[in-house]
């Protein structure tokens, strides 16, 4: 399996400040998908040194059964050559960079990773040209960074991300197009549990295929709404059991290739952990 392919089977990503060694420890028995371990916003100026060495050293104990990530700083802070001198020789599944603004910004950084890269769309320019930017030859996927976007543009989100859909829906268009996984932005209330499940819920709807984290109460939520659900997977099941080829009723509804094809995929994704 490539790893856009295992990518687009992640239901959740989340991200652990690389200079948390209790939350790095803890994340290896979570149920989540998928790990990014932070380099950049959530680690403070002086302590980033230390935070690429604990990085490294902790993809190198590894994460059995999960993919793992490294999200480097900026492409244009002062942190970004120690960061990528530090991962030349990781094993990390990816490397996430934030604040990318045009495919021409991927082009000397991803000749040096070992490995692909997630692309965060982050700002108007980003998302001006997240097209070019998804199809770019060492992007394994996006991710939207929904707190840099609302500060960059004045976006002031409603309850149901008002204000947000555009930004999210151009993000899934330009990550479909390419054939490579979306991934939502964060959700910053850590006790608001029905608001997170809203908003996983809206982000499945959009197309996004996953959903990033900042805190394990999060993964069990967003596991189930963006996991096919038992009704679901018995329904791709029926579809496929009933399909004759072309187009047929089935249960009242019109159903074609497409239909089995996205009842195929429902079905895999069903049987996959990502990372295993
Ligand atoms: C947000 C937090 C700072 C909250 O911390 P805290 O209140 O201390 O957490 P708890 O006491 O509730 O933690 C309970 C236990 O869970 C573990 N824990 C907490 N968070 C994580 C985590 N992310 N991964 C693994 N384990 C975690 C604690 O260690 C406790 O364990 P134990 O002691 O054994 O009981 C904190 O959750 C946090 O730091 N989260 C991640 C923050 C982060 O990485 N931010 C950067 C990415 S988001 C971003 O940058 C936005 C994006 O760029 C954009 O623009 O939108
Ligand atoms: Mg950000």
């Amino acid at each position: 399996m490539t790893l856009v392919e295992k990518l687009k089977l992640v239901r959740t990503a989340m991200y652990v400040p690389a200079i948390n060694g209790r939350a790095l420890e803890k994340a290896r028995g979570l149920d989540v998908d998928m790990l990014i371990i932070d380099l950049e916003d959530s680690v403070p100026a002086d302590r980033k040194a230390e935070a690429r060495e604990a990085a490294v050293a902790e993809v190198a104990k590894g994460f059995p059964g999960k993919l793992v990530a490294i999200r480097l700083n900026g492409l244009d802070s002062p942190e970004i050559e120690a960061d990528i001198i530090a991962v030349e020789r990781s094993a990390a599944d990816c490397f996430v960079l934030p604040k990318v603004e045009s495919a021409a910004d991927l082009d000397a950084p991803t000749q040096r990773l070992p490995n692909p890269v997630l692309a965060m769309i982050e700002g108007p320019l980003g998302l001006y040209n997240c097209r070019e930017i998804a199809a770019h030859r060492s992007v394994a996927g996006l991710i939207a960074g929904v707190n840099d976007i609302c500060a960059d543009m004045g976006i002031r989100p409603g309850p149901n991300r008002e204000g947000l859909e555009l930004a999210l829906q151009t993000m899934v268009l330009a990550a479909a197009a390419a054939g490579k996984p979306a991934f939502d932005g964060v959700n910053n209330k850590l006790d608001d549990m029905s608001g997170l499940d809203a908003e996983c819920r809206q982000g499945r709807a959009y197309g996004f295929t996953g959903k990033t984290l900042i805190h394990p109460n999060q993964i069990a939520i967003a596991n189930t709404a963006f996991g096919p659900s038992v009704e679901e997977i018995a329904a791709a099941e029926a579809i496929i059991a009933a399909s004759t080829g072309g187009a047929q009723r089935h249960e009242g509804k019109m159903i074609e290739s497409m239909h089995v094809e996205q009842a195929r995929r429902t079905i895999e994704r069903s049987r996959h952990t990502a990372g295993s």
